[in-house]
């Protein structure tokens, strides 16, 4: 995004260098008008033409909302052969009288380039070198040399500085890019826990966010891991992030690549099924529990209900984008699931709590 609004940071400099072009250009050949060189009787067709054309350029770039600094080397090469056409006009009129002309003339263009155009190259000695090779002609190539050294000294500075300009245009862009990278590294890592890699409440409220834009059909699963207090407590912490962190890997396994998985809270995780039918997320929910107890992690302190480690599940509809509902609904599913025995799966949408447990038995 950044690297996108540098771009158009660009466009807009180098808009304001074609109006900035416009406008010398213009005015130059307006003061040329007012104050025409001694002797001059006449104003000639092209010092019109280019106030007309300037004037007209000005005036469309300001108001035009497309940018059109795409078209500076044409305007340039065209409006440098109109002030080389106007130089000769006028030399054949006073050349003889005032010597300086000529000198003064290509002193003028110059002045315009190196001001509206020294961040375009091209562009400068499109505008520049007609008038340049005209003087050398007028002059009957008498002052080549010196006419040449006065005009390579500026594109030899403006070429430099243009070489200046792109080399920190280049490392501006790498150094926004790797930002972005950065920001985007760190916004994702923002959003998942450390401990599984599944989401974290962020990560589920940014899910969330472009969930409710897809079609409908979305279930929330809320579980928890049975009496992990008593695991903790006996395995010791570390064996309990062990649980942990497997219990997880066997809920991301058990979904889709579509389902969101989060840890919703410390032994808790949130399962987000999206465009599924409820069938297919009851037998998710199976499965997820199935999963986790075939890991055989064993656990010979929940009480009365396994020698490994289960979770209860509360299962619920998510209707007309009501999140915060469906979790109240799963969060009640679940704390019936835990009071009639753990191990077992309670769905928000059953009037009568018909639980689904599972016996290790029924495992093998
Ligand atoms: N090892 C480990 N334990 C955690 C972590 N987060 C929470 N716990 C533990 O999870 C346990 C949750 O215990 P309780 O809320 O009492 O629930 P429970 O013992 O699972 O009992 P029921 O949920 O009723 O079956 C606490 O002992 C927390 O210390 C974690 O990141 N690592």
């Amino acid at each position: 995004m950044i690297s996108h609004s540098y771009d158009e940071l660009l466009k807009s400099k180098h808009r304001l260098a074609m109006l900035l072009f416009f406008f010398l250009n213009s005015a130059t050949a307006l003061f040329s008008m007012v104050y025409p060189p001694e002797k001059a009787t006449s104003t000639p067709a092209p010092l019109v033409i280019i106030f007309v054309l300037c004037c007209a350029g000005l005036v469309f770039s300001f108001f035009s909302k497309k940018n059109y600094s795409a078209h500076l080397n044409v305007c340039s090469i065209i409006i440098g052969l109109f002030w080389a056409w106007l130089i000769a006009l006028r030399f054949q009129e006073i050349g003889e009288v005032d010597k300086n002309y000529l000198l003064v003339s290509l002193l003028s263009i110059f002045f315009i380039s190196a001001i509206a155009l020294s961040d375009n190259f091209l562009a400068f000695c499109l505008h520049a070198v007609p008038a340049t090779l005209c003087v050398v002609f007028l002059d009957d190539f008498q002052h080549v040399g010196r006419i040449l050294f006065t005009v390579s000294l500026p594109l030899i500075g403006l070429w430099l500085h243009h070489l200046m300009l792109r080399r920190s245009d280049e490392f501006t862009r790498r150094m926004l890019a790797n930002l972005y990278s950065e920001r985007e590294k760190f916004s994702d890592l923002s959003m998942l826990d450390p401990l599984t890699g599944l989401y974290n409440r962020r990560g589920l409220q940014n899910k969330l966010e472009t969930l409710f834009s897809q079609a409908s059909g979305h279930y929330v699963m809320l579980l928890d891991i049975d009496h992990f207090k008593a695991y903790n407590d006996n395995y010791g912490h570390s064996m309990g992030d062990q649980a942990l962190v497997r219990v997880s890997a066997a809920i991301r396994d058990a979904v889709r690549s579509r389902d969101v998985v989060v840890r919703y809270g410390g032994e808790e995780f949130l399962v987000l099924m999206s465009n599924v039918q409820q069938e297919h997320a009851v037998r998710m929910a199976e499965r997820i529990q199935n999963k986790v107890l075939g890991l055989n992690i064993p656990h010979l302190f929940n009480a009365e209900v396994s020698t490994h480690v289960t979770v209860s599940a509360g299962l619920a509809a998510l209707e007309d984008g009501n999140f915060i509902h469906a979790l109240g609904q799963a969060d009640v599913s679940l704390y019936n699931a835990k009071n009639s025995g753990r191990n077992k799966i309670f769905y928000a949408w059953e009037a009568t709590e018909k639980p689904q447990t599972l016996s290790e038995e029924k495992l093998a």
